[in-house]
C-alpha cells in the first residue's frame, strides 16, 4: 500500500482556549493537487502549519509520510512557501543566497556538493536565472514569490505546499506559477495549496478540502464556491518567514 504523505486522524488545532480546526480528518494520495480553500480566517494557513508543525496540535494526529513523530518525519521530502506577508523586508540576502537556505536544515548546516547546478536549474525552472546576484529585497513581489518557490524545489520536494501562492501576481507570474506546479504534478509529486481562487491552477487541482470556521465542509472534486470566498477578513499573527521550522 502507498503511503500518503499527509494523513489527518480528527486533527484539533488551538491557539489557547480558541479552537481553529476541528476533527479534520482525509489523507491525500501521493501526485495529487489538493487545493485547500475557505473565507479568511477559516483556518487553511493553520492546516498547512500543523503539517509543519508551528501549529499546536491539542488532540487527534497528523502524519507525514507514514510518520508521526517529529525526529523521524522526512523532512527533506517537503517543500514549503509561506502565505506573502511583506516577505522581502529586512532580507538583505541575494537571490542565490535565499535559494540555497532551502538546502539547509536542522541536521544540515552546510551546503552539499554541486549546489550550484542545482541552484541554476531550479532559477532557470522559475526564470529568475538573470536575478541570482541581485538583493532578494529588490525583487518584484511575483518575483521574490518565484525566489521562494525555487528555495522550496532546490531540495527536490516530494510534497510541495503554497499557502496562496496567486495572491497579488499578474498574469504571466500566474501562468509561470501554474506551469511549475504542472510540472511538479507530472513528475510524480504531491502538492497542498492554499487558495481563494482556483485561477490558473483549476486545470491541475484533483481536490478541494473546503474549510469552513475550522470543519471540513467539502472533500471532492472542486466545486465553483472557490472564486465567491470573500467574507470578514482576520489577519493571522505571523512572522515573515516563522525560522526555526525544519521545513524552513
Ligand atoms: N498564531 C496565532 N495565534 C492566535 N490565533 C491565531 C494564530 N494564527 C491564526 N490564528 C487564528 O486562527 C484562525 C484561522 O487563521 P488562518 O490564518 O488559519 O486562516 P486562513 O483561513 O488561512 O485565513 P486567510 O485566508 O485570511 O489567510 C483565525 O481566527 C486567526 O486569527
Amino acid at each position: 500500500m502507498t503511503i500518503p504523505p499527509v494523513a489527518f486522524n480528527d486533527l484539533e488545532v488551538s491557539y489557547g482556549e480558541n479552537v481553529v480546526l476541528h476533527g479534520i480528518t482525509a489523507s491525500v494520495t501521493p501526485g495529487s493537487c489538493v487545493a485547500i480553500t475557505g473565507s479568511n480566517g477559516s483556518g487553511k494557513s493553520t492546516l498547512v502549519k500543523a503539517i509543519l508543525g508551528i501549529a499546536p496540535v491539542s488532540a487527534g494526529s497528523i502524519r507525514l509520510y507514514g510518520e508521526e513523530k517529529r525526529e523521524k518525519i522526512p523532512w527533506r521530502r517537503i517543500g514549503y512557501v509561506p502565505q506573502r506577508m511583506s516577505v522581502g523586508g529586512g532580507v538583505s540576502s541575494t537571490v542565490r543566497e535565499v535559494v540555497l537556505t532551502g538546502l539547509l536544515g536542522p541536521r544540515q548546516w552546510w551546503l552539499p556538493r554541486g549546489v550550484e547546478k542545482r541552484l541554476d536549474e531550479v532559477l532557470d525552472h522559475v526564470g529568475l536565472s538573470h536575478r541570482k546576484s541581485d538583493a532578494f529585497s529588490i525583487l518584484s513581489g511575483g518575483q521574490q514569490q518565484r525566489a521562494l518557490i525555487a528555495r522550496a524545489l532546490i531540495r527536490h520536494p516530494d510534497l510541495l505546499m503554497l499557502d496562496e501562492p496567486l495572491t497579488g501576481l499578474d498574469t504571466h507570474n500566474r501562468k509561470a506559477l501554474a506551469e511549475i506546479v504542472g510540472k511538479h504534478k507530472e513528475q510524480g509529486h504531491t502538492s497542498m495549496i492554499v487558495l481563494h481562487e482556483l485561477g490558473e491552477l483549476a486545470p491541475l487541482v484533483d481536490r478541494e478540502l473546503r474549510i469552513s470556521a475550522g470543519h471540513i465542509v467539502h472533500d471532492g472534486p472542486c466545486t465553483h464556491a472557490v472564486h465567491e470566498l470573500h467574507s470578514h477578513h482576520e489577519e493571522p499573527t505571523m512572522t515573515s518567514f516563522e525560522l526555526g521550522m525544519d521545513v524552513l
